[in-house]
């Protein structure tokens, strides 16, 4: 899940990710505009087709017409002369055939014609036999047995009878873009060409046995009457519906291309808003997300460690963890502060109580939003600690330039030290410090920014950090001095008299899980040493 959140996090990969997007559409659209176009051109095959089967099935109908008019006029004794003038009656009527046999069981007896032939003529077996209301036919059947020597046609029978019609072939003339073929077909698979270009019905059988394999270069259909036995079968050549609809096909491409172009935009646009730190931040800043690490806090002096400054972070989504930087300025514009800070105390409370030696007595600092200076507040939200007060000394971090925004804060300062809640001073010596401030603000301690101790050695900035000292000491205030990051600034500071008290940066520890700094607790039970060492 992870990494797949991964994907729409990165801009790079939201890139991808809409590129990718875009040609899937492009390719969907491609897709829906061929089917529709597929669907137009069977539809347009149909309509060429039915126009050409339309005389078979008016024959058919004739040729039934003709059968019951037989079965209902023709009364006299079989092969008698009555017989032969009403089956002659019949001929002679408009909309009927006139060449009739007759032959039953499929043995003729005698004929219409009055052709020579020596009956009883068996007709042999159909090329298709009777089915339903449809005759049994035989297709290009030589007529001899008719007295009708060296001609063919088309024979049906239907018991009694027989008609005979003559060889029937039609001419088609369809558009330039498709070819067309009318067929017999009986149903043993044997098939007579009637009509249009040779080939084409042979091309859609074969297309119909490899339908599920290889690439079809044309499109085909068939439209079948009277039982399957007359089909029209017609073959549209993709070059050549490519080349009639060459407007249609640029055009369905851009129009696909652009409205892809288009959704895939939105798409990032969308992805983009919803995947952007702030609204990943806010969708999802909830106690399982806050992670809690500690960086220890030493008495510079006797190497001693007493407690550790909690310091938030975030677990983004994909699992990466992000820094206060990023999200306590979301934090303050979402109004979330308090809930925020509460967050904190209360996984900071269940780590440490879980991780932590019994007995081991700890400062604990805590940064807040310089908004929540409210002692009620903060004496419910650190309230939890209270029953293991013996065991924790909580204090507060504040800046100090936004210290001075909140009216009553020497008030609300006064009544969190009678809580027992110890208040800081943070980052002092930049932005709007001031000595007055410093005098005003009954604070238990100040914390040095850690740009003082972090400067190079002879920097301006690290011959202020014994001024920041002086300044901070003549104020009685606790002092810690942050951004020890060298043996060196820790031996500078050890120097300095009188002592400073407490000092914390990168040379002690980076943030520790909780785990880690009460496996650094351990470790350094009889103090931090490294100075020692590293001497
Ligand atoms: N309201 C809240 N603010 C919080 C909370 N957790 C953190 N913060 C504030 O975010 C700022 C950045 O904090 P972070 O990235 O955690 O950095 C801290 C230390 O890692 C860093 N530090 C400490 N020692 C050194 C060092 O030797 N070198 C070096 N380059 N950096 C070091 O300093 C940060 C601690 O600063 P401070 O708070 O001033 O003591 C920071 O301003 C936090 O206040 C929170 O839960 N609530």
């Amino acid at each position: 899940m992870a990494k797949l959140v991964r994907l729409f996090i990165s801009a790079r990969q939201q890139r991808l990710v809409s590129l990718v997007l875009g040609l899937l559409l492009f390719g969907l659209f491609v897709a829906a505009a061929a089917l529709f176009a597929r669907h137009e051109v069977v539809r347009l095959l149909v309509g060429e087709s039915l126009p050409v089967l339309r005389p078979f099935a008016d024959r058919a109908d004739i040729a039934a017409g003709t059968f019951a008019a037989l079965k209902s006029d023709v009364t006299a004794p079989p092969c008698t002369p009555e017989f032969d003038r009403q089956l002659r009656r019949v001929a002679y009527q408009p909309n009927r055939f006139n060449e009739f046999v007759y032959a039953p069981n499929g043995i003729v007896e005698c004929t219409s014609s009055m052709g020579r032939f020596d009956p009883p003529v068996a007709l042999g077996q159909p090329d298709m036999p009777a089915q339903g209301r449809e005759p049994a036919m035989w297709v290009d059947r030589g007529l001899t047995f008719a007295g009708l020597n060296g001609l063919v046609g088309t024979v049906l029978h239907l018991h009694p009878y027989a008609i005979v019609l003559p060889l029937e072939t039609v001419r088609i003339d369809p558009p330039g873009w498709m070819a067309m073929e009318v067929v017999f077909v009986a149903p043993s698979g044997r098939w007579w060409h009637r009509g249009g270009t040779p080939g084409v019905y042979q091309r859609y059988v074969a297309s119909l046995r490899q339908q599920d394999g290889g690439l079809d270069t044309a499109l085909r259909n068939s439209v079948c009457l009277l039982s399957g036995r007359v089909c029209v079968v017609t073959e549209a050549p993709l070059a050549a519906l490519l080349s009639h609809g060459k407007i249609y096909v640029i055009a369905s491409l851009v129009a696909a291309l652009a409205l892809a172009a288009w959704l895939a935009r939105m798409a990032r646009v969308m992805i983009v808003r919803r995947f952007a730190f702030e609204s990943r931040f806010r969708r999802h800043l909830e106690a399982g997300s806050i992670v809690c690490v500690y960086q220890p806090i030493m008495h510079l002096h006797s190497g001693e460690i007493a407690g550790c400054e909690v310091l938030a972070r975030w677990r983004d989504v994909d699992d990466s963890i992000v820094y206060p930087d990023r999200f306590i300025p979301l934090v303050e514009q979402a109004g979330l502060t308090r809930s925020f800070t509460r967050m904190v105390a209360e996984r900071a409370h269940a780590e440490l109580i879980e991780a932590l030696p019994e007995g081991r007595k700890l400062m604990l600092t805590f940064n807040i939003f310089p908004r929540d200076l409210d002692a009620a507040f903060l004496c419910n939200v650190f309230g939890i600690f209270a029953s293991a007060s013996s065991r924790f000394e909580i204090g507060v971090e504040i800046v100090e330039s936004n210290v001075i925004e909140v009216a009553d804060a020497p008030l609300q300062i006064e009544a969190l030290r009678a809580a027992g809640i110890r208040t800081y001073i943070d980052d002092f010596g930049t932005g709007y410090s001031n000595i007055q401030n410093l005098v005003a603000l009954t604070v238990d301690g100040v914390k040095l920014d850690r740009s003082f101790a972090m400067a190079a050695t002879g920097s301006v900035m690290a011959r202020m950090l014994g001024h920041a000292i002086d300044m901070v000491r003549a104020s009685e205030r606790t002092i810690v001095v942050e951004g020890v990051e060298t043996a060196e600034r820790l031996r500078q500071l050890r120097a300095v008299i009188p002592p400073i008290d407490l000092v914390q940066g990168y040379f002690i520890s980076r943030p520790l899980s909780a785990e880690d700094f009460a496996a650094f607790l351990v470790r350094h039970a009889e103090g931090f040493h490294e100075l020692e060492l590293v001497a």
